[in-house]
């Protein structure tokens, strides 16, 4: 951690940044939340993953004391959010999906606005604001109202007044929806800006390249549970499937491997772990067939393939207990 950064909070060195246990959430006949753990370390990055519903937003409004857990403990940087609301809160940074801005005041009133409501006053707030101003692109916006402002816009000072009072845990719900390139990129700059400074960054996105862009440990929330978790490139290694793919200029010929070979009109895929390996086996086998070949090329896969294929087909929270259920992945083993 950089010496101009106080340790979170006076927390000690080693204590997470987020401590989640048991976490249970129901809405009426709707769980949203089914016994979550999580652990988040200080001065990392997680990307929070899901399909629409699975309950990211819900986790993320319990850990922000929005609303109260049906059952489980949730610590901020070693401050229970039962016990110890103010603290754990004073330590945390949100920015909703829901754009919180206040539209009748400037970009610089809601940033004093939030920085005031953290204690913030006179030299300290004005420092503050222009810190968080200057990454984010908002400088040359400070006078305009925000209700003048473009929705990217918009969406860059809601971003700052959560991170206005300097929190040592900055939880961001989707904060690139319906931005642009440009805006895009400078929020991501500035998440790897923060993370490098020691805050710690839980983002959820539907865009999983930004995943892959910020190098974020990912964890994976399915159907209110917490499916699987890791690197990125540990995540792909895992449980992504590379391939082979043959494409023909006819009709592709039947191919006799010792690997998975599926058609998809008018190409083959062979998946294999390592396909630069075995590219020439796969040539000799195509015999006399290789003359009709029009391309090959190698399929790595991306995080939005692993994501895909380990949320697909695996039950809720509603199902029960799942015997299937890999220990060490959390995935679900068909067949
Ligand atoms: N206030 C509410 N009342 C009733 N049900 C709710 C409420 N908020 C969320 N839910 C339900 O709880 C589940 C989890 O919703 P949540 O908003 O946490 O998911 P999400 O992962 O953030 O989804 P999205 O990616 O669409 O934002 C969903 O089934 C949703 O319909």
């Amino acid at each position: 951690m950089p010496a101009d950064r106080r340790p979170a909070g006076g927390a000690a060195p080693g204590t997470p940044a987020l401590s989640v246990r048991g976490l249970r959430k129901s809405y009426g006949d709707t769980t949203a939340l089914d016994r979550v753990d999580l652990e988040i370390a200080q001065g990392t990055i997680v990307g929070l993953l899901g399909h629409n519903g699975a309950g990211k937003t819900t986790l993320m409004s319990l850990v922000a004391g929005l609303r109260r857990p049906d059952a489980g403990e949730i610590e901020v940087l070693g401050r229970s959010m039962a016990r110890d609301a103010r603290r754990a809160r004073r330590e945390l940074g949100l920015a909703p999906q829901e754009l919180g801005i206040y539209p009748p005041l400037t970009v610089r009133q809601n940033l004093r606005f939030f920085a005031e409501l953290a204690g913030l006053r006179g030299r300290a707030a004005r420092q503050r604001i222009e810190e968080v101003a200057e990454p984010l692109a908002l400088n040359a916006l400070m006078d305009r109202r925000a209700a003048h402002l473009s929705g990217g816009e918009q969406r860059r000072v809601h971003t700052a007044m959560a991170l206005v009072h300097r929190p040592g845990l900055v939880l961001l719900d989707e904060p690139t929806a319906g931005v642009d390139v440009e805006t895009r990129a400078r929020i991501l700059a500035h998440v790897r800006e923060l993370a490098a400074q020691g805050t710690t960054v839980c983002y959820s996105t539907h865009y999983l390249p930004e995943i892959e862009e910020l190098a974020a440990d990912v964890v994976v929330l399915h159907r209110g549970r917490v499916l699987t978790r890791g690197g990125v490139d540990e995540l792909v290694r895992r449980h992504g499937d590379s391939a082979v793919e043959l494409v023909f200029s006819g009709e592709p010929p039947a191919l006799d491997l010792p690997w998975p070979v599926t058609r998809h009109g008018d190409r083959l895929r062979v998946r294999v772990e390592q396909p630069q390996l075995v590219t020439g086996r796969i040539l000799a086998a195509l015999g006399d067939a290789a003359a009709g070949l029009s391309a090959l090329r190698v399929v790595k896969p991306t995080l939005d393939s692993v994501f895909l294929r380990l949320t697909a087909g695996t039950p809720g929270p509603d199902a029960g207990e799942d015997r299937n259920r890999d220990e060490r992945t959390g995935a679900v083993r068909h067949g």
